[in-house]
């Protein structure tokens, strides 16, 4: 994946590089210069893409049955990249934090109760001047992951802002879930699971605690979407609903370490 440096100023100083979307296939590239106004993303249709039992091949030339954009969004250093990056490649991005200049995009094939569901996972930028770049993106999206960091007392007090935002760029019935993420830094924890659970559940949404660093909750996290997903696009006539917040509740594991 491409991680491009920025600079981390807030407004002002250095002129801004958002980034235009890649061509449709393969990883995502952040490119130099600011879009006018971004190029659509990928096409994916809004009820999942390939019909069951036709399989369409992945440009990594893998099969898949269903396809769905899922989009991780929140401010900068709550670490989306690093979430991407370890679902995607089991890896921890360690060292010099390097913002997202743009958007960038990994794909992923998940099996999910035996369907192949591509995910389209795309990387936004944090940074407030590359706020317009994202909001174009929005619309497509069938899942959204809201990530803030509990070491960081106002990634937490901006997710109200964040869920303005959704409210007004993205699909009505987007899939979305709010993930408290660096949990296994708990000595410098300063949002208690309590308080995520309870802003979640105000907005009713799902929760999850995860750490891109030591991996928890990360694939439960993009599993559980995959499966929402599935379900809503393929509910066959006898199968229970699926119900992602029970799903999650159930299957979510607390780091022992982590807990305040
Ligand atoms: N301890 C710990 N550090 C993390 C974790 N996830 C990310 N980081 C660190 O937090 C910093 C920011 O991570 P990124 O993933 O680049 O953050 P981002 O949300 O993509 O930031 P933008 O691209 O600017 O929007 C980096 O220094 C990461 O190493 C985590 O789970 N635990
Ligand atoms: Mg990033």
């Amino acid at each position: 994946m491409s991680r491009k440096k920025a600079a981390r100023s807030k407004g002002g100083g250095a002129a801004p590089s958002a980034a235009l979307p890649p061509a449709a296939q393969g990883p995502g590239r952040a490119a130099a210069a600011p879009p006018r106004s971004p190029a659509p993303a990928p096409e994916l249709p809004r009820n999942g893409g390939a019909a069951p039992g036709r399989p369409s091949l992945s440009s990594s030339g893998e099969f898949y049955d269903l396809a769905f954009k899922v989009m991780l969004v929140g401010d900068s250093g709550v670490g989306k990249t690093c979430l991407l990056v370890r679902f995607k490649d089991g890896a921890f991005l360690a060292g010099s934090f390097i913002s997202t200049v743009g958007i960038d995009f990994r794909n992923k094939v998940l099996t999910v109760d035996g369907v192949k569901v591509k995910l389209q996972i795309w990387d936004t930028a944090g940074q407030e001047r590359f706020r317009s770049v994202t909001h174009a993106y929005y619309r497509d999206a069938h899942a959204l992951l809201l990530l803030y960091d509990v070491t960081n007392k106002a990634s937490f007090d901006n997710i109200q802002a964040w869920l303005t935002e959704i409210h007004e760029y993205a699909q009505q019935d987007v899939v979305l879930m709010l993930l408290g993420n660096k949990v296994d830094s708990a000595q410098d924890r300063v949002v208690k699971r309590e308080d995520g659970e309870k802003l979640a559940k105000e907005y009713g949404v799902p929760f999850m605690e995860t750490s891109a660093k030591s991996g928890l909750n990360v694939d439960l996290a993009f599993t559980a979407i995959a499966k929402e997903l599935k379900h809503r696009s393929m509910k066959l006539p006898n199968e229970p609903k699926f119900k992602l917040h029970d799903y999650v509740k159930k299957e979510v594991r607390g780091s022992g370490c982590c807990r305040s």
